[in-house]
């Protein structure tokens, strides 16, 4: 039964989803990073929120590790290059708590607007200051929307809905969809110039990192009022207390800092600054989605292989894991005999899908390929590292589908570039389920990649094929099962042989000095 560790307070009905799921579940939370490492190696799965840190350090402990779910949005707390070289998937819930994190976004954009946390503080301290605090109508004000993605358009349809014009800079805005919400798209300069409020909803990256940077926060209306409920670091702090204390900013609202827990910050105490400690996603409602949600996708991988909401991997819903199955079997012993047989100075791979196959997600099948290829050589190798490795090694990889059949209903080729020339192998599903290989080499040959076997080519001639099981037979290597296919008569043969233990060195060296033969190579398959 797979094991997940839950690290970080979470609804209780991730843990009650998890066993009906038929996972068994620990939920520690608030270790230190060192309790943590000695725990890590029991767990299949760590189920996150944004406290546990996934460290490349964590990761090294995590030797049984085979997903990280984020219960939430951001994953900037989990080294995603590291965990897809060690083959970890990374999911998230990408839309469970945006409504929650909108709304936060909007009621500090009411808080700053009306100072309700000073006139709170002022009035429980018995001072009645009614004339300090003077707001402004949130009606026919511009608002500035730095990123138009889940949460930034929510947050714009609700600001519509109070009346407000919205004006949004994202690269990846579309005319079209500015349209869709009604807003205006603009460059940031425009939208710095015009905001009465401005609201950040990107991620953190090396392009939006102090994107209100002191130069940009110099550009804005005087008197702007900023919100930040992304991530911390999209604003430079230290320029923004300036800001606010030259009046430049009139009000500025963070839930989220760079560092986090921000228990102190030169912005605390100034007036007109509001801060929230991340409560974002702090709702009832956004933590039991998110809490569901990663449960659900967690349990899925684990239990049928089903990937929902990867950041590392293609995604492959639960009805379609089942089909896809047998495919990524053949796909992986298709890649696994190529690795084995053609693997020198390999530059290119060439996934074809012809028949029922073409129909398929090709990327879980590409990915399988790549996997039974590079296994090969390392046993860390898995669906995710697979196209991160072969990336990182320059290898050109394609994907083919071919929607008519040919000599098989459904068929997968993999073609790969070596120095040697180009290699191609080919399988088909028996019964839709039965991995089969039909084609070594430009032979044709039928055989079940399994297990120890034993590859040779040799020159069709007779006489062979006794002296041939007489050398394995004396070695006490047992034939399970014999596959022939040669070009033509007299010409080059292989031998596909399964074999109950594996051939010792010394045995494929004699086979090597047998009259004809031109290559011996012994195989293994998972
Ligand atoms: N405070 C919280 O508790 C909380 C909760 C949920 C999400 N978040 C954070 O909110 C942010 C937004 O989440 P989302 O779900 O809307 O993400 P999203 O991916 O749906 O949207 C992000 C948008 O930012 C845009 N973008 C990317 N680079 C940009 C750039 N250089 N300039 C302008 N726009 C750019 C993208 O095109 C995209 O439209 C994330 O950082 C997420 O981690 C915080
Ligand atoms: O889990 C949280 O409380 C914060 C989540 C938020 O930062 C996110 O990116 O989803």
């Amino acid at each position: 039964m797979p094991k997940v560790l839950i690290s970080d307070k979470m609804s209780p009905l991730a843990a009650q989803i998890f066993r009906e799921r038929g996972v068994e579940v620990d939920e520690i939370t608030g270790e230190t990073k060192d309790q943590l490492i000695a725990r890590i190696g029991e767990y299949d799965g760590l189920a996150i929120r944004s406290s546990t840190k996934v460290t490349k350090e964590i990761l090294a402990a995590a030797t049984n590790l085979k997903v990280i779910g984020r219960a939430g949005i951001g994953v900037d707390n989990v080294d995603i290059p590291a965990a897809s070289a060690q083959g970890v998937v990374v999911m998230n819930t990408p839309f469970g708590n945006s409504i929650t994190t909108a709304e936060h976004a909007i009621a500090l954009m009411f808080a700053l607007a009306r100072q309700l946390p000073e006139a709170d503080a002022s009035t429980q301290a018995g001072k009645w200051e009614k004339n300090r605090f003077m707001g402004v109508e949130l009606t026919g004000k511009t608002l500035g929307l730095i990123g138009a993605g889940n949460i930034g358009s929510i947050v714009a349809d609700r600001a519509l809905g109070l009346k407000m014009k919205v004006v949004a800079y994202d690269p990846f805005l579309t005319a079209d969809r500015a349209v869709e919400l009604g807003i205006e798209k603009a460059d940031l300069d425009t939208l710095l110039a015009k905001a009465d409020f401005i609201t950040l909803h990107t991620p953190l990256t090396d392009q939006t990192r102090n994107i209100l940077s002191r130069e940009n926060l110099a550009k804005t209306k005087k008197g702007v009022r900023i919100i930040n409920c992304a991530r911390g670091g999209l604003i430079d702090e230290a320029a923004l207390k300036d800001a606010l204390d030259s009046g430049q900013v009139g009000g500025a609202a963070l839930d989220v800092f760079v560092e986090e827990p921000a228990t102190a910050s030169p912005l605390f105490n100034t007036p007109n600054f509001i801060s929230t400690p991340h409560l974002g996603a702090s709702t009832n409602e956004a933590q039991v989605n998110v809490a569901l949600q990663v449960a659900e996708q967690m349990a899925d991988f684990l239990v049928t292989g089903g990937v929902t909401n990867a950041l590392n991997m293609p995604s492959l819903s639960a009805e379609e894991a089942p089909k896809l199955k047998p495919y990524m079997a053949l796909a992986e012993r298709l890649g696994s005999l190529v690795g084995q047989l053609a693997h020198d100075g390999l530059t290119a791979i060439s996934v074809e899908m012809e028949g029922a196959a073409a129909a398929l997600n090709p990327k879980p099948i590409t990915s399988a390929v790549l996997a039974g290829l590079m296994r090969v050589h390392s046993d860390t190798v898995n669906m995710v590292n697979a196209p991160f490795l072969a990336r990182e090694r320059g290898m050109d990889v394609r994907e083919v589908r071919r929607e008519r059949e040919g000599d098989y209903h459904t068929m997968v080729r993999v073609t790969v570039a070596t120095q040697a020339g180009e290699r191609s192998v080919a399988g088909t599903l028996f019964g839709n389920t039965a991995p089969r290989l039909v084609e070594l080499f430009g032979i044709k040959v039928e055989a079940d990649l399994a297990g120890d076997m034993l590859y040779i080519v040799n020159e069709d001639a007779p006489g062979f094929i006794g002296r041939l099981g007489s050398t394995l037979g004396e070695a006490g290597v047992n034939i399970g099962t014999f596959h022939l296919g040669r070009r033509d008569a007299g010409g080059e043969a292989v031998l596909l042989l399964s074999v109950d233990t594996p051939v010792p060195a010394a045995v494929l060296d004699a086979i090597l000095k047998l009259p004809g033969v031109k290559r011996a190579t012994a195989l293994k398959f998972d």
